[in-house]
């Protein structure tokens, strides 16, 4: 079965990073979320303007349309050996319950604008979210020190409003504290959910 990882957070909390590490080490696809924006996302998050929802959401279903095709492919590469367990990582903010929804493809939204639900059922993969979680004063001093990205640092403080925190939602959505923690560290916590 196809597993996707979301590793999901505000910005700084070390999403990219630990998703080229994880991928590393379970060598399996990486989705880099902040590659599908669209320029028009990339201008205002450069001139520090928030994303509304409607900013967000061709963005949100195109990252879906991504993990279909993936799944599509590995249906395929699965007639051949059937027992390998397959991953993509993916980062994502995925900062509300709606958003986390599109990239499953368990919204309207993203069943009428990118595959029929026949399509989807022929799909299928599960979907594990990780929550990266650090403290703001952290999440400031890293966006502070980190200078060659677009994001500007000004947008935290919305993120953090934005964000809707794990809740019983769904059993798939996992936090973890990575405060003080080892890149390792927190691949290693992630190895274990996996095996969960
Ligand atoms: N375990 C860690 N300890 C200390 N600093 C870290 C750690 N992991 C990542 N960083 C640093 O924190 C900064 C933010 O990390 P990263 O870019 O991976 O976050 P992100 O969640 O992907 O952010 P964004 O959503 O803005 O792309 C980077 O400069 C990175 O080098
Ligand atoms: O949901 C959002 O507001 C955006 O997706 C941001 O999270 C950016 O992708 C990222 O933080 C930039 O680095």
């Amino acid at each position: 079965m196809l597993t996707l990882l979301v590793l999901m957070g505000v910005s700084g909390c070390g999403k990219s990073t630990i998703g080229k590490d994880l991928t590393l080490a379970l060598n399996s696809d990486f989705i880099e979320g902040d590659d599908y924006h669209p320029p028009e996302n990339v201008q205002k998050m450069k001139q520090g303007i928030p994303l509304t929802d409607t900013d967000r959401y061709p963005w949100l279903i195109k990252l879906h349309s991504l993990v279909l095709e993936k799944a599509n492919s590995y249906k395929n590469s699965e007639k051949n050996s059937p027992e390998q367990l397959k991953y993509i990582v993916m980062t994502c903010s995925a900062l509300r319950i709606k958003y986390r929804q599109i990239i499953i493809g368990d919204n309207q939204i993203s069943t009428t604008n990118v595959e029929s639900d026949a399509d989807q059922k022929e799909n299928q993969f599960q979907t594990k979210f990780i929550y990266l979680e650090l403290p703001k004063h952290e999440l400031v001093r890293r966006l502070e020190a980190r200078k060659s990205h677009f994001f500007n640092g000004s947008l935290l403080d919305t993120q953090l409003e934005t964000l809707e925190l794990p809740t019983e939602e769904s059993k798939d959505l996992f936090k973890i504290d990575c405060y003080g923690k080892k890149n390792q560290e927190i691949v290693n916590e992630i190895m274990n959910i996996i095996r969960q």
